[in-house]
């Protein structure tokens, strides 16, 4: 029989897991020796535990499969919190592996060293962020426990909980089997595919939106067939940026009412159906809408639930849903009258002395990826990520819903764990909180591509609140640390260096390249000054 540790690693890579990032510590020194020696699964640990869990969130959105984070009892597992709500406000699946005290400890009498209010509070507090949980302390239910576990991570892509005792890490278990995964019921699923085919055959102007689901439950290579099927106009929403980037015949663009393409805009708004596939339905992706989501015009695939109209279809897996629909739809003709066209991105960058403002950064990047090829990309939350609107569809992870800072690089790190060679866009604030993780990167011969948004400021704030004098940051000059940190740092103020220095870093190869980009104060990409514009004109109107 193996020891748990051993099937425990086993069963991660049975359900999808490709990699773990963590940080050891006394608690879990055991099971860290076993993940090391076993090899089962390469290890990549870093340096503060919310890069553990952003970088593997963002690996599990990047190959589908399992993000997993291992982390110390107590000051590692608590430093997790913040980047596992961001999964699972992002519907990423990543599994917490966390130490914890062993039977004897627990009744020994003392406060042990890491341990909160009481042993059992780190369970407590995952247990409001994570969909299933389980304390692996009995080697007989162990095996049952982890296939539960790891099923609810990927039937409902949200993070999961499993706490590992130190003293388990030899205990003698069965081998970890896993559980099939649950199917919608046929009738049900043959009725919900009918009503919605009629919809769509009884529409005029029908459109699909779809969001980050699809890409969690793997779908979006059969969601555009099934768009060109239909012939139906296809959007995406501001968190779903960066989907369906090897369908550009099937993404019209990105939807972002009021701040978006007017275009897109009117397609979405103007629809008489609006079928929401893997949908979100988040403030960031509607509250700028001039016409709220209404029921009577809207079809919601999301949460393995099908809502139509006011009456709800359980227990339908996205997968099956779309399977379904394209076995029984027959093929139809684009009507004339629903719009083709797709939002085109700003290409052609002057190369002169003049300042550079975000949206040359989108210029410029699409520029390189017309030179080399398209990147997959990682944002942080900033200005950063509404210039990421204007770079051209690639594959994207980013907090577009949480909005957590500190994300983008160990993001870009996760991706780059991939195999994948990342663009990672951050800005000046959200590189002082987890920047530094690039220091990682030599270790491990990765070598993403990070360009730092630096206009000395934290200008999402400022752009709400310009009397504030707290934005101001300081100039840390981060070219300068790069170059100490085992990477090459270039610090660009005109077009011309911005060009020259994207063109190196395209060219250099087996080491991260930073780009620290001067941005004047004040000026934000055009993205984020129409969302300003709609977002305030939303609130005067909510306070009328
Ligand atoms: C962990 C964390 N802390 C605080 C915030 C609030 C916040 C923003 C959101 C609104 O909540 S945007 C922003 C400033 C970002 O500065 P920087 O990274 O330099 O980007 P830019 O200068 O482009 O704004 C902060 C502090 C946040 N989103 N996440
Ligand atoms: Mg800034």
């Amino acid at each position: 029989m193996p020891a748990l540790a051993h099937a425990l690693l086993a069963a991660l890579k049975d359900h999808g897991a490709r990699e773990i990032f963590g940080i050891p510590g006394d608690f879990v020194l055991p099971l860290f020796k076993v993940i090391e020696e076993s090899d089962i699964l390469p290890n990549v640990t870093l340096s503060h535990e919310p890069a553990v869990g952003f970088a593997a969130d963002a690996a599990a959105r990047y190959h589908g499969g399992l993000g997993v984070a291992v982390v110390t009892y107590g000051a590692g597992a608590f430093n997790l919190v913040n980047a596992i709500a961001g999964a699972y406000a992002e519907r990423s699946p990543v599994v917490v592996i966390a130490g914890a005290p062993g039977a004897r400890e627990r009744v020994s009498g003392f406060l042990l060293h890491h341990q909160a209010r009481t042993v059992d509070t780190q369970l407590a507090v995952f247990k409001e962020i994570t969909c299933d949980q389980a304390v692996l302390s009995d080697p007989v239910t162990a095996p049952a426990q982890i296939a539960r576990v790891l099923r609810s991570a990927r039937e409902m892509s949200l993070p999961v909980y499993l706490e590992f005792p130190r003293d388990m890490v030899d205990a003698e278990v069965e081998a970890v089997v896993p559980l099939p995964s649950r199917q919608a019921n046929q009738e049900a699923l043959g009725e919900c595919v009918e009503e919605i085919l009629g919809r769509i055959e009884r529409a005029v102007r029908p459109v699909i939106v779809v969001d980050v689901e699809i890409r969690r439950y793997g779908v979006e290579d059969r969601i555009a067939a099934l768009a060109r099927k239909l012939a139906l106009p296809l959007v995406t929403t501001f968190m779903g940026r960066g989907l369906l980037d090897k369908a550009d015949d099937v993404v019209a663009g990105t939807y972002l009412g009021a701040a978006g393409d007017p275009a897109i805009t009117q397609l979405v708004e103007d629809a008489d159906l609006v079928l929401m596939l893997g949908v979100i339905l988040s403030d960031t992706n509607f509250a700028l809408s001039n016409r709220a989501p209404d029921p009577r015009r809207m079809i919601l695939a999301a949460s393995r639930e099908v809502q139509i109209g006011h009456h709800v279809y359980r227990d339908m897996p996205l997968g099956d849903l779309i399977d379904a629909l394209d076995d029984r739809a027959t093929k139809r003709t684009a009507p004339t009258t629903l719009p083709r066209q797709r939002t085109a991105y700003p290409r052609g960058l002057v190369a002169d002395g003049q300042p550079i403002a975000p949206s040359d950064i989108a210029t410029a990047i699409n520029d390189m990826f017309d030179r080399h090829g398209r990147m997959p990309m990682t944002s942080d939350i900033g200005d950063c990520l509404f210039t990421a609107m204007e770079i051209d569809n690639t594959a994207l992870a980013a907090p577009g819903y949480y909005a957590g800072m500190g994300f983008g690089v160990p993001a870009g790190i996760g991706v780059a764990a991939t195999g994948l060679r990342p663009l990672v866009l951050v800005g000046d604030g959200a590189f002082q909180m987890t920047g530094w993780e690039l220091g990682n990167c030599r270790r491990y011969g990765l070598d993403p591509i990070v360009v730092v948004f630096n206009n000395c400021s934290w200008e999402m704030l400022r752009v709400f609140q310009p009397e504030s004098r707290f934005n101001n940051l300081d100039d840390w000059h981060y070219a300068d640390i790069a170059n100490s940190i085992g990477g090459t740092g270039e610090r660009v103020a005109t077009r011309a260096e911005l060009v020259a220095a994207l063109e190196r870093a395209a060219q250099r190869r087996g080491q991260f390249s930073l780009i620290e980009v001067m941005l004047p104060r004040g000026k934000t990409s055009d993205t984020l000054a129409r969302f300003v514009a709609g977002f305030k004109s939303a609130r005067e109107r909510m306070t009328k």
